[in-house]
């Protein structure tokens, strides 16, 4: 017998602790059980203590390798992780839009939650104006939603209302991520769908250390989920249930900020 999985791809930057960024993609891909593919935009020499250095591919090397996935496989759904500059957002929009690679999920990956930058600021109108148009889903964490919002968010009406100016520069669907820094007992995500259907998933507040590429399974698990046949509000549940469950089931890796369980 000869098992299927759908074929999904990132489009991302490698995380050398292997806890965020592609790395995270494909452990999330595995778990999840669909096929996963990528494009490397990037590499960043990262351990739990931070981000040391970082390297943007060349951007005929990163057309290559959309060549090269597009040539061999049918790929069902397609993310974006770290992007780098306005030049690798050029070259991945070209090609993503040069062939068939299913609908889009963007996370809109600007900085670590440590503070490393991984998206050059000129690059954010790009990104606005030529990338999320192109969004089934887009998920920024918090300080990327205000940053794209260029405002702050500062009661749930402002994240309501930086959720549908986000649909209105054209990502059908928004999740903003919440804020997690332990003020509060509770974390909530806003959710707004295509259809104008809204809601906040909540979870409880998980005091740890290890919560290094979050963003990268919660949006790798959102187009995982929807490969397989999940609706975006299903995949967007599930992906928030896993990314959970992955982060209170710590693993014991790295000294300072540590990777989240994929096997969970
Ligand atoms: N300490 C935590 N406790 C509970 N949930 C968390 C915690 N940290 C992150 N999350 C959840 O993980 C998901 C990813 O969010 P976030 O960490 O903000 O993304 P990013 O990695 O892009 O900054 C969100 O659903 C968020 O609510
Ligand atoms: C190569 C690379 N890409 C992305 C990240 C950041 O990942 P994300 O999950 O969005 O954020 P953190 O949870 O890791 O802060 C990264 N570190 N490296």
């Amino acid at each position: 017998m000869v098992n299927e999985y759908p074929q999904v791809m990132t489009i991302a930057g490698s995380d050398s602790d292997g806890s965020a960024g592609m790395q995270a993609d494909m452990n999330t891909f595995l778990a999840r059980k669909v096929y996963g593919t990528s494009i490397l935009t990037a590499a960043v020499a990262g351990n739990s203590y931070g981000i040391h250095a970082s390297h943007a591919l060349p951007v005929d090397f990163i057309k290559a390798e959309f060549k090269a996935i597009a040539d061999d496989f049918k790929i069902l759904v397609t993310k974006t992780g770290m992007l780098t500059d306005t030049k690798t957002i050029h070259a991945v929009i070209e090609s993503y839009q040069k062939y068939d690679f299913g609908p889009l999920i963007v996370d809109p990956v600007i900085i670590t939650k440590h503070g490393a930058m991984l998206l050059e600021q000129e690059a954010y109108e790009t990104v606005r104006d030529e990338l999320i148009p192109l969004a089934t889903v887009i998920t920024p964490n918090f300080y990327e939603a205000q940053k794209l919002v260029e405002s702050e968010l500062q009661n749930e009406d402002e994240i309501i209302e930086a959720a549908k100016k986000l649909q209105a520069m054209g990502a059908k669907n928004v999740v903003i991520k919440g804020e997690h820094n332990g003020d509060s007992e509770i974390v909530k995500d806003y959710v707004l769908l295509e259809d104008g259907k809204n809601f906040w998933l909540e979870d409880e507040y998980i005091d740890t250390e290890h919560i290094n590429g979050t963003g990268d399974t919660y949006s790798a698990c959102i187009a995982a989920e929807f490969a397989k046949g999940a609706s975006i509000e299903e995949a967007i549940k599930i992906a928030k249930k896993y990314t959970h469950d992955a982060i209170k089931n710590e693993i014991a890796v790295g000294h300072k900020f540590g990777p989240i369980n994929h096997w969970v």
